[in-house]
């Protein structure tokens, strides 16, 4: 029996020959050229108010209009910058009010891309292997603590089927045999592509838990990633957490979780880690003995944040726009640690160091010897100047326009967290209007994803030539999730910048 897959079949997605790598990240704003999504799926639509925040949603959200008003663009637009001939012509036939089968992963009409991969095509494709399925069968209802039965019953699902009720935890009678994933839309948080390399997640929270596992088996069993099989980085356990009383275990310490959020492959040789509510320093300090074993990186830039719901991981509080230019929230930057200088009550009162952003940067064979970086602006300035190339002068855009209060209350809806699909060229969410006005200033073109498309379609703009251009996605629904475009997308080929 063939467990490795490596032999194409006719029912996977294959990767046609082409001269590029199959996989590369060098930089967040790299023209973009593949990436993992994942649309969703009717898991979302189980998600109740009682279990909300254990799923870390902050509301139930409506799937049908998630689907047809917001993530439907998403993907429109990603396949007209990524894989234009899957769309091209057929906007106005792809639009709300039509048939969905277009965007059905596994239906006849669906759009099966190998540029915008949903992984839910990745896991139909190595269930049809019947080793691989009866392992994955196996260890999810371990990890779900199901009835044999229920075991037993899943192998009668045909392999398009049992990638959705992995997923989802729901048969197609709706009936549930465990809880949905409703976070798999948030593929940036399972694994992270650093240079040819993926570094694999280990969730914090109990509800990732599976998607780690499904990320372990495709990125092990499907054949696009046959040969990258021995690229692929797990960070271990401390094995003497094991041996302490869940009372005493220092968490940061001891306990090794990380998620996709937290890591940016920022520049060819540098590597971003956030140590958050999600990311330990126990994890990001294995990280970085990795990446350096690896030779993968020159840097790795480790910026530890404050634990709190609102910051979970490093990019809800900046990402890149454009070589010389960054969006980030400015009561965690440079302008917000100055007004506190000049505050009293800050200057006097005693410091609490976990809510301080702190950043220490660290250079292979000199780990001992990492240098302090006083805030967010002056590495990330230092980073388009001396490592991107940036000769025009570094700007920051400041969530909701650095206006109180609403630098925070659009940080909470992902002002912070946008997709670059090229330098300069960025998808964010439309109802952050303060920060989109700053963006308006900085002399970007704000538009929508709808128009952009039409515009498109009209010969008017070409992916190709379009820039500084801010694009966005309705997102009343999406934002419920707390995650946005930076979040919903897990880059696997970027451009050389
Ligand atoms: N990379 C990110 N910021 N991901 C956001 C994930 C949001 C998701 N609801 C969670 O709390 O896990």
């Amino acid at each position: 029996m063939n467990t490795d897959l490596n032999t194409p079949s006719t029912h996977h997605l294959n990767h046609s020959a082409e001269s590029a790598p199959f996989l590369r990240v060098t930089s967040e704003i790299g023209t973009l050229r593949r990436l993992l999504i994942h649309s969703p799926d009717r898991g979302l639509g189980k998600v109740v108010p009682s279990k909300a925040q254990d799923w870390l949603f902050e509301d139930i959200v409506n799937l049908s209009m998630m689907r047809r008003d917001e993530y439907d663009y998403y993907v429109k637009l990603l396949l007209y910058f990524l894989d234009p001939d899957k769309v091209r012509g057929r906007i106005a036939e792809l639009g709300p009010t039509h048939n969905r089968d277009f965007y059905k992963p596994g239906h006849a009409d669906y759009f099966k891309s190998d540029k915008v991969i949903d992984i839910q095509v990745l896991l139909a494709d190595i269930l049809h292997d019947e080793v691989v399925r009866t392992k994955l069968i196996a260890s999810i209802c371990g990890i779900e603590r199901t009835s044999f039965q229920t075991q037993q019953r899943l192998h009668q699902f045909d392999p398009e089927e049992l990638a959705k009720i992995m997923i989802s935890g729901s048969l197609p009678d709706q009936t549930m045999l465990f809880a949905p994933l409703p976070n798999f839309i948030f593929t940036r948080d399972i694994g992270i592509v650093i240079n040819d390399h993926i570094l694999l997640n280990k969730p914090a929270k109990l509800a990732r838990t599976r998607e780690a596992l499904l990320a372990q088996y495709f990125f092990n069993y499907h054949p696009l990633f046959a040969s990258y099989r021995d690229k692929l980085i797990e960070i271990p356990d401390n094995e003497h957490a094991f041996l302490l009383p869940d009372a005493d275990v220092n968490r940061d310490l001891t306990r090794s979780t990380l998620e996709g959020g937290d890591v940016m492959m920022i520049s060819r040789r540098h590597l971003m880690v956030g140590v958050s509510e999600r990311t330990t320093l126990y994890a990001a300090q294995q990280v970085m003995r990795l990446v350096f074993e690896k030779d993968l990186v020159d840097t790795v830039t480790i910026i530890k944040i404050p634990k709190k719901r609102d910051y979970m991981h490093i990019d809800t509080i900046f990402t890149q726009v454009k070589r010389n230019m960054w969006v980030l929230l400015g009561s965690l930057a440079r302008l917000g640690d100055e007004a506190n200088k000049r505050d009293v009550l800050h200057f006097f009162a005693q410091k609490d160091l976990s809510e301080e952003l702190r950043i220490l940067q660290f250079r292979k064979g000199e780990e001992d010897k990492p240098t302090e970086i006083k805030n967010l602006e002056d590495l990330l300035a230092d980073i388009s100047r001396n490592e991107l190339g940036a000769t025009e002068p570094v700007q920051f855009i400041y969530s909701g326009n650095n206006e109180f209060p609403f630098g925070a209350r659009e940080q909470w809806t992902d002002s912070c967290n946008l997709l670059a699909l090229k330098d300069g060229v960025v998808v964010g969410y439309d109802r952050n209007d303060r920060t989109l006005e700053a963006f308006r200033q900085a002399g970007f073109d704000v538009v929508g994803a709808a128009q952009l498309l039409d515009r498109f379609e009209r010969g008017e703009s070409l992916p190709e030539t379009i820039q500084n251009t801010f694009i966005m996605l309705p997102s009343a629904e999406l934002s419920r999730a707390r995650g946005g475009s930076h979040c919903m997308s897990l880059p696997l080929l970027r451009d050389e910048l």
